[in-house]
């Protein structure tokens, strides 16, 4: 597979002004060699080059040529990256011109990025931090993405194994010598660091999910009984008309989703069906997904009309938990109720109608969502692909500290350090290659 070019499209598919079309392997630079007709390049240049298919002499463009000669490249391989007009037409002449050379074929959908990753040019959180930021739909996300792929994570852990190699390599000097006994202070002295890294490890497996948040989107339900005004929320919220708005109590049937973002963090608001008891099947199946999606959501807005103050719904206050802002709407057309707190919080007042009380119901919000992903100074755990392997890590040091024979605890040391080289792809990863490469387009 290694030795075999590929090339790819790798800007995006469509109409556009410049395409790039880009290539890795042995014949890259021959074939930009063939279709410019020019013998040099200098490395990292861009070269003005008319690109004519070598099979016929038919002109394909007038375009842009770069070539990076291994192992000074993307990919680690020789690279050439072809910069032509972003014309259909154009990019699928180049493209058919390619697939007609012998030895060339079209590139896996991340083998760019998988064979950078095989020339040690990236770590595997680099390349996962790579494909989040082309994935990335909001400012905080990109930072984050950003931040990952220039190895913010992949440090992180790799300081970790290597200070448990440290720790391991004392073991083992135990073990060669059994007649000499370890000295109670270097025992000490290494329990004491094994809890310090412990303790690191679990900080930062305690962080409330904002990296997996913020990279997946916060989950927010809006929820509450018929006509309370949720989906007229939504529409704000979306700044479009998603739902469908209307007095007839029980529109909204289906769950509706909509992508928003929320002060640059991705949330995913749910619109949900009313709340109430009814005798209709597809109703009591819509409610029935209100709640689901309302016990899944990481956030919740629980609404209600202030007027059916103080008769509220019991099964939409049965909802009402720390995650919820609970929020009393057409403040316009009923008098505001004096109420100090609903189930421990503080109501939010509101008119979707007259727009009062949005924006602070807007900013209240939007710093509920913020306090769930914010970024702090040190970098979030973002999938639970680490997540599984650091609590294995964290698993295999509490092991060891309470064993007390040397070999043992020896191999728990071991296990902790491989557990961290899974997330990093230090070793053995083949299995989770795919999986993590399946994430990202051709072309990357
Ligand atoms: N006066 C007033 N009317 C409102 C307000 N918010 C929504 N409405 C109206 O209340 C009715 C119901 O609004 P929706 O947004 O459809 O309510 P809903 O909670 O989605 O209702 P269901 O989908 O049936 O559960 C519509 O006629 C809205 O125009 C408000 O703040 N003040
Ligand atoms: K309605
Ligand atoms: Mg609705």
């Amino acid at each position: 597979m290694m030795d075999q070019t590929i090339y790819a499209l790798a800007s995006g598919a469509g109409r556009c002004g410049v395409a790039v079309v880009r290539l890795s392997g042995s014949q890259a630079f021959d074939v930009l060699k063939q279709l410019s007709g020019k013998e040099s390049f200098k490395a990292r240049y861009a070269h003005r080059v008319h690109l004519c298919d070598p099979s016929d002499g038919e002109p394909i463009d007038d375009g842009l040529a770069l070539y990076f000669p291994a192992p000074h490249s993307f990919t680690g391989e020789d690279v050439v990256e072809l910069q032509i007009h972003g014309g259909r037409a154009v990019v699928q002449g180049l493209l058919d011109c390619l697939a007609a050379m012998d030895g060339l074929r079209l590139a896996e959908p991340g083998e760019f990025t998988r064979r950078a990753f095989e020339n040690d040019k990236m770590d595997l959180t680099a390349a996962e931090g790579l494909a989040d930021l082309i994935h990335s739909e909001t400012r905080a996300q990109a930072k984050q993405a950003l931040r990952q792929m220039e190895g913010a994570l992949g440090s992180l852990y790799n300081d970790w194994a290597d200070r448990i190699l440290r720790i391991l390599a004392h073991f083992e000097a135990v073990i060669d010598f059994p007649d000499e006994d370890l000295p109670q202070e270097v025992e000490d002295g290494v329990r004491a660091q094994v809890d310090t890294l412990m303790g690191e490890i679990e900080d930062h497996l305690k962080d409330g999910h904002r990296g997996e948040l913020l990279r997946d989107g916060v989950r927010l339900a809006i929820v509450g009984p018929p006509n309370a005004g949720k989906s007229s929320l939504l529409n704000h919220l979306a700044k479009r008309e998603v739902a469908i708005v209307s007095d007839i109590a029980g529109t909204t049937r289906d769950i509706i989703e909509s992508h928003l973002d929320i002060g640059g963090y991705p949330v995913v608001v749910s619109d949900t069906a009313g709340i109430r008891h009814s005798e209709d099947v597809i109703e009591i199946e819509g409610i029935k997904r209100a709640q689901d999606r309302a016990e899944s959501s990481d956030l919740k807005v629980v609404m209600f009309d202030c007027g059916d103050w103080p008769e509220l719904d019991d099964k939409t206050l049965e909802l009402i938990d720390e995650d919820s802002l609970v929020v009393l709407n057409k403040i316009d057309k009923n008098d505001k109720p004096d109420i100090s707190e609903i189930k421990g919080h503080t109501p939010i007042y509101m008119s979707a109608k007259s727009k009062d009380g949005l924006a602070d119901f807007f900013k209240k919000l939007e710093e509920e969502v913020a306090s769930r992903c914010m970024m702090t100074g040190a970098p979030a755990l973002t999938r639970a692909r680490h997540r599984e392997a650091l609590e294995e890590c964290v698993q295999a040091l509490v092991r060891f500290s309470h064993i007390d024979l040397a070999e043992l605890a020896a191999e728990d040391l071991r296990m902790a350090t491989r557990s961290l080289g899974r997330i990093t792809g230090r070793i053995d990863v083949e299995d989770v290659l795919d999986i993590v490469f399946s994430d990202f387009c051709i072309g990357k």
